[in-house]
């Protein structure tokens, strides 16, 4: 059945770009053309700052455009927050919710994580929730234990997989150029899928679960050929149209 999950290879620019990176973006939505795009959707998550000239500037590419983080609530005295209802308004189509550096930096706990994804699927964003679990949970043994308490806590009960999108991001894996082995993956992937249809039954079958964590064009094919990983999340790796483009050409050879 997860073979017909349609994959989405997704860029997080995080606090990176200014209106002279504008000319990467225009790239990589040149660069994602049919026919693959037939068949695997691309996303780019830019900073705010860029996300209503980007949706411009890509008009006319499958490329979607989406956002790092939204507040849970549509408006108010909120200063510096942006809700998801103003990345609707700005033709964002997606938002990432839970990125390890927002629970880190900003401590966002999973009911905040969780509200925020509610209010992202009220503005009919697609959420992707990001999950994962640091260096000190891993060699205590306890990644699937963490897997699972971030997952259920911070999946709204209105999930499906038609509007979320579960991103596993191994926290030690983020920006260090380690990356878990295929096992490891393939491990933390099956849980995510079980702990799905456990809550959501049939539709538990059809989220799509990304990997993120130092993906870049030498790894994303042995991470794409791993069972249960529908996707990447890619940071550093995204921010230069040329690597990005590498990545997506790896989904060609998995998917086309
Ligand atoms: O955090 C990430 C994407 O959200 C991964 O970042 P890197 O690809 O730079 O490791």
């Amino acid at each position: 059945m997860t073979d017909r999950i349609r994959p989405l290879l997704a860029g997080n620019w995080k606090m990176n770009g200014t209106r002279a990176s504008l000319d990467q973006i225009k790239a990589i939505a040149e660069g994602v053309k049919a026919p693959l795009s037939e068949k695997i959707d691309t996303l780019l998550c830019p900073p705010a700052t860029l996300l209503y000239v980007a949706t411009a500037l890509c008009d006319d590419s499958p490329l979607a455009i989406g956002a790092q983080d939204c507040h849970s609530l549509v408006s108010g005295a909120h200063t510096g927050d942006i809700s998801a209802a103003m990345i609707a308004d700005c033709f964002g189509t997606h938002v990432i919710v839970g990125h390890s550096e927002r629970r880190r930096n900003h401590a966002e706990s999973d009911a905040l994580v969780r509200a925020k994804a509610e209010a992202a699927l009220t503005a009919e964003l697609t959420t992707i929730i990001c999950i994962g679990e640091t260096a000190d949970e891993r060699d205590q043994g306890q990644t699937l234990d963490v897997l699972k308490r971030q997952l259920a806590a911070s999946t709204p009960d209105g999930a499906a997989s038609e509007t979320t999108v579960i991103a596993y991001e191994p926290v030690w894996a983020i920006g260090t150029g380690k990356v878990p082995t295929s096992a490891d993956v393939e491990e933390a992937h099956a849980f995510i899928r079980r702990e799905l249809v456990a809550r959501f039954g049939g539709d538990g079958e059809k989220f799509r679960l990304l990997y993120g964590g130092s993906v870049s064009g030498a790894n994303a094919a042995d991470l794409l050929a791993v069972a249960n990983v529908n996707g990447l999340l890619v940071g550093g790796q995204s921010l230069k149209a040329a690597d990005f483009l590498a990545i997506y050409s790896a989904f060609e050879r998995q998917f086309a």
